[in-house]
């Protein structure tokens, strides 16, 4: 159905009149106090809402199915619609109802989409929500990112579809507009919402006018953009859709930053999730690092801590900036002082965003009014403090005594959520304003006060006055009394029991008090809309502020995490090392019962590899976990959990850690392994941090071995700074082979026939595996496991026979060992051992050679 077909009713015509620009998204069409969707939106809301499915008479001779929802709870229904990955565009009423002929007038005021939104209800207060931009070749690719509840807007160029993966698992965001047709569509991840836009909407040139409109420059070299192409190209698009949503102008969105991947710590997508920096293994948020490390106050502090968890940088000099400010602020506790501050401040930078786009609520100017006052009390405990970032900082936190002067006048102490029914200004503020509201308010007396007048003139005791929305203003006489009205009385409304009446004075007084109202309410709304045009003239100032309090934020939390985690200062040099002493697994530590067993890396030019073995559950993951969780937390300038620390900076880390399908992606287990081992193979230098848990064992043992010795040997000769835990006990024998490699293993012990583990790290290669200790520990049947001992011995007696340990010394070129665990001995081999030739007769040893040959 279109407005193409048939004869419309007038309001059907309107309707598909802009309908018809928006085919893909959801109209919400408001009719009075409804918001009301037809034709298959009524169809696709009533299922997705589980809201009601009705009709509406019929238009070009067909009914009209149609849905609706109110408007004052329309927020909940577009929080659901967009967390499906819809996107809903609002129609609202502009014309007058009173004097329109035909249908009033509508026009889209807004486009609501998973990643352009910025009201408070739809937003998750503790996670950016980001819009992202792609285009490019095979090789190159353009990508910008917008955060348009703060005004972010980062591009840039990233060379190979694994890095623009990578980006995109690091940013998240919750839509992705693609050119239409994109040759690598299917490359990318399904989960998204994406938007296909048409690809003249990423030229380079037309966006780069765009971006300097934008801006107010006359080019994008200040923002070290100018050399850009691709990325240009996507950020053009993403502005012009921003603007398309928004239906307003963007003045938060002033600069472009121009984000260069050599200047961060390289995580690829497989790692992020691997070390479950803000989100568990399971989807959830408990158990993560920033769950315990993020104890800020404000959550544009949690938001910035995210983005520095998933962005450590490389630059010492801006770590070791940080790492100082941390050590100042934990000097006499200082950062205890700031805490409370910090909490009034709120979360500045989302009302900034809203002061922007002119739909700020009451309680947004009531916040930035408590932030605002906060200001001059923070200002003054940072001056005492003589630390180079501090200062900084400090510098950039500006005070706005007028504005604070001015919103402390004017918003009540707790506003009302929306401005529409006023009560938003306080007394004093505004003359002309409170001579309305006079008007109102005395209108109780006034009305208390004809009522006795005349109960008094008519002498009839049951006299009433009252208003109703409906009717206005009445004097109301039950039945029995209402002929003994006065003559002036005029009859306006007969009830059950009842008449009502108006009188002329009391006409006169209605016209004035309606009207009242009605001007207090739009010179109320008229001086709010002032106010935030006050705001947005500073805005610059404000949003650099909230920058900067947020930084703030969260160095003051790390200082204080330093203390409640015990974490120490790591110390950044030169010379290759990964030295660190006690180092402990932060979350981990938190959630056992039993006290953590800390252990030592011990890593330099000359050692460069470590082989970990160690029984299952013995704590290899753990420990290499906590490695890179400690280095990455030195990356972020943070302090971290362990005695001592001393590191070079990396450039990546990597993890190969467990195993995960990607069944959606089309590749089993095995496969994942591979590709991840390959990105590490391929891109791993020096410089990296790499972790190798259990490479291959998704493959027959021989493969898995072989594939696993030959990762280890590439890594070695790579020198990457690389933890490799195994189950095959052949790779420690790579130590006596390769330099720079040592082995080293998880301690256990057995006592009264049960595995006690230890999780001590220790220099040398395991001494045995305790699989089958483990098994029994996890309730594995016993009869299970007793012929698991029986076939264990077999298999390691045959392996013997078959093929020596290598002896201390002996070197080899390749792991040579028999398919332990692979294979079960062949049923002739079994027959034969159990046949004895000297009792057989040759009639019967034939038989049994015709047997064997007809059956294998
Ligand atoms: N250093 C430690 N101190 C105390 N407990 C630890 C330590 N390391 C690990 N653990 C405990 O042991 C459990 C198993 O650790 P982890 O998963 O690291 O073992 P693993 O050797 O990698 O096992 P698998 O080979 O089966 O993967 C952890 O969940 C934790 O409870």
């Amino acid at each position: 159905m279109s407005n193409s077909s048939a004869q419309h009713t007038p309001m059907m015509a309107q309707y598909w009149q802009l309908k018809n620009q928006h085919p893909d998204q959801i109209m919400l069409y408001r009719m009075g106090d409804f918001y009301e969707l037809f034709y298959d939106d009524a169809k696709k809301a009533a299922r997705l809402l589980d809201i009601t499915l009705t009709s509406r008479g019929q238009s070009a001779g067909q009914a009209v199915p149609m849905a609706g929802i109110p408007h004052h709870s329309v927020e909940g229904y577009l929080a659901k619609l967009v967390r499906l990955g819809e996107s809903v565009v609002i129609c609202e009423q502009v014309g007058d109802p009173a004097t329109s002929k035909g249908p009033v007038e509508r026009q889209v005021v807004r486009i609501v989409t998973p990643g352009t939104l910025t009201d408070e209800a739809l937003l998750d207060e503790h996670q950016d929500s980001l819009i992202a931009a792609v285009l490019g070749d095979d090789q190159l690719f353009g990508l910008a990112v917008l955060d348009i509840s703060s005004g972010r807007f980062q591009v840039q160029e990233v060379t190979g579809e694994t890095a623009l993966l990578a980006e995109l698992g690091r940013y998240n965001p919750a839509e992705l507009l693609l050119p239409e047709d994109w040759h690598l569509l299917d490359r990318l991840p399904q989960q998204r919402t994406r938007q296909q836009r048409p690809a003249w909407e990423f030229d380079i040139d037309s966006a780069r006018k765009a971006l300097c409109q934008q801006f107010g420059t006359k080019d994008l070299r200040g923002f070290g953009c100018d050399g850009l192409g691709l990325a240009l190209g996507a950020a053009g698009c993403l502005l012009q859709y921003a603007k398309d949503t928004q239906r307003t102008a963007l003045p938060h969105i002033r600069r472009l930053n121009h984000e260069q991947a050599s200047d961060s710590v390289v995580l690829d997508a497989a790692t992020r999730r691997n070390l479950e920096l803000d989100q568990n293994l399971s989807g959830g948020r408990d158990n993560t690092l920033l769950s315990v490390l993020d104890r800020c106050q404000t959550a544009m502090g949690t938001r910035l801590l995210t983005r520095w968890l998933h962005r450590p940088l490389r630059q010492r000099d801006a770590l070791e900036q940080r790492q100082d400010a941390i050590a100042h602020l934990l000097t006499d506790y200082r950062f205890e002082t700031l805490q409370p501050l910090l909490k009034h401040i709120g979360d500045t930078e989302r009302v900034l965003a809203r002061v922007a786009l002119r739909s700020a609520r009451p309680r947004d100017l009531a916040r930035l009014r408590d932030a605002l006052n906060t200001l001059p009390e923070l200002q003054q405990a940072l001056q005492s403090f003589a630390d180079g970032r501090l200062q900084q900082l400090a510098g950039e936190i500006s005070q706005f005594p007028q504005l604070a002067d001015t919103l402390e006048r004017a918003i009540v102490d707790s506003p009302p959520a929306v401005i529409r029914d006023g009560g938003v200004l306080k007394a004093g503020y505004n003359s002309e304003l409170d001579e309305l509201l006079n008007i109102n308010e005395n209108a109780a007396q006034f009305l208390l006060d004809l009522e006795t007048r005349e109960k008094e003139r008519t002498g009839l005791g049951n006299l009433k006055v009252g208003y109703n929305r409906v009717h206005g203003y009445y004097i109301e006489l039950p039945t029995r009394q209402a002929e003994q009205a006065p003559m002036d009385y005029i009859r306006r409304q007969t009830l059950k029991g009842g008449e009502r009446f108006i009188t002329a004075e009391l006409k006169e007084f209605e016209d004035k008090a309606l009207s009242a109202k009605s001007r207090a309410l739009a010179l109320e709304k008229q001086l709010y809309d002032q106010l935030i045009e006050q705001l947005i003239a500073e805005l610059g100032e404000l949003q650099l502020s909230a920058m900067a309090l947020a930084e703030l934020d969260v160095l003051v939390n790390l200082a204080g995490r330093t203390l409640d985690l015990d974490l120490c200062r790591p110390q950044f040099v030169d010379e290759p090392t990964l030295h660190i002493e006690q180092g402990r697994h932060p979350v981990v530590e938190q959630v056992l019962t039993t006290p953590f067993v800390a252990n030592d890396v011990e890593l330099h030019d000359d050692r460069r590899m470590l082989i970990i073995t160690g029984p299952n559950m013995g704590g290899k993951s753990t420990y290499m976990r906590q490695t890179a969780l400690i280095v990455l937390l030195a990356h972020i300038g943070s302090f971290v959990p362990a005695a001592a620390c001393r590191l070079s900076p990396v450039d990546r880390i990597f993890t190969r850690i467990g195993s995960s399908d990607d069944l959606a992606g089309g590749r089993s287990t095995f496969m994942v392994e591979m590709s991840e081992t390959a990105n590490i193979l391929h891109n791993a230098s020096e410089h990296s941090l790499v972790l190798m848990d259990e490479v291959g064992r998704g493959t027959s043992t021989f493969d898995g071995l072989s594939l696993a010795w030959a990762a280890a040997e590439q890594l070695a000769t790579l020198r990457s700074w690389t933890l490799f835990a195994t189950h095959y006990f052949e790779l420690t024998a790579l130590p006596e082979q390769l330099e720079h490699v040592a082995n080293v293993h998880l301690s256990a012990t057995e006592h009264k026939e049960r595995i006690v583990f230890l999780h001590h790290v220790l220099p040398g290669p395991a001494s045995q595996s305790y699989g089958l200790a483990v098994a029994q520990l996890a309730g594995v049947p016993e009869v299970v496991i007793e012929r698991a001992r029986q076939h264990l011995q077999q298999l390691e007696q045959q392996s013997l026979e078959q093929q020596p340990r290598p002896l201390p010394g002996e070197v080899r070129d390749a792991p040579l060992q028999a398919d332990l665990f692979a294979s079960a001995p062949h049923p002739v081999v079994e027959a034969l051992s159990k046949i004895n030739p000297d009792e057989l007769s040759p009639r019967k040893a034939l038989e049994l050679l015709y047997n064997w040959k007809d059956r294998f």
